[in-house]
């Protein structure tokens, strides 16, 4: 890694989607762009016990950090770089440890420099477990350059 470290390079220890966090999520996503104007991306996933909230179920900050990581992967497909300003989950149903479940975001709309996302997490027959909404914010030059940070290829 010479010079600047870029934001590919940085982002590596994400606790949502680093491959070199022994302590992350490790998800990985497929971003479909067949509708440019209105990417998905898609993760599928099953939780060990170290994510455990209500005995046999997902922490609730778990579900929010998923439905937040997958709605960030929106951001590069749409050529930004933008941060999480505001977020809601609703929880509607308990979501299980040990059981392949489904994440996937979607981009609903965007207002100048914000977007707004949705996100929702699936069990395997289709039934909505949490479902979140985001805004997220373009972040500027500045904010980025003060991080020491390069832009990656968008
Ligand atoms: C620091 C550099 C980071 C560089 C990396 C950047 C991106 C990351 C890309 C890849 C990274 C790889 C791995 C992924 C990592 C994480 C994934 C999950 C995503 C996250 O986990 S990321 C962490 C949590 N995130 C934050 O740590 C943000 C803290 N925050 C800020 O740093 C500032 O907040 C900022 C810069 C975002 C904006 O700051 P700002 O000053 O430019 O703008 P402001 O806050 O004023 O709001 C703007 C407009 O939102 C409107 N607004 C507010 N609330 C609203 C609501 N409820 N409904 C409708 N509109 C609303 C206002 O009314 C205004 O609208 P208007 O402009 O029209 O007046």
């Amino acid at each position: 890694m010479k010079g600047h470290p870029t934001l590919d390079e940085r982002a590596s220890h994400c606790f949502g989607c680093g491959p070199a966090n022994p302590q992350g999520l490790h998800l990985s996503f497929e971003i479909d762009t067949t509708h440019p104007e209105a990417p998905t991306a898609t993760a599928h996933i099953q939780l060990t016990q170290l994510y455990e909230g209500p005995p046999g179920y997902i922490h609730g900050g778990i579900v929010a950090t998923l439905l937040d990581e997958s709605m960030s992967k929106l951001n590069r497909p749409l050529s930004v770089l933008a941060m999480t300003r505001h977020m809601e989950v609703d929880y509607l149903r308990p979501a299980p440890l040990h059981q392949p479940l489904t994440l996937i975001s979607r981009h609903l709309r965007r207002e100048g420099r914000k977007l707004f996302h949705q996100a929702e997490l699936l069990d395997s027959e289709g039934a909505v477990l949490a479902r979140g909404k985001g805004l997220f914010v373009v972040i500027d030059e500045k904010l980025l350059a003060r991080t020491g940070l390069t832009q990656p290829q968008i």
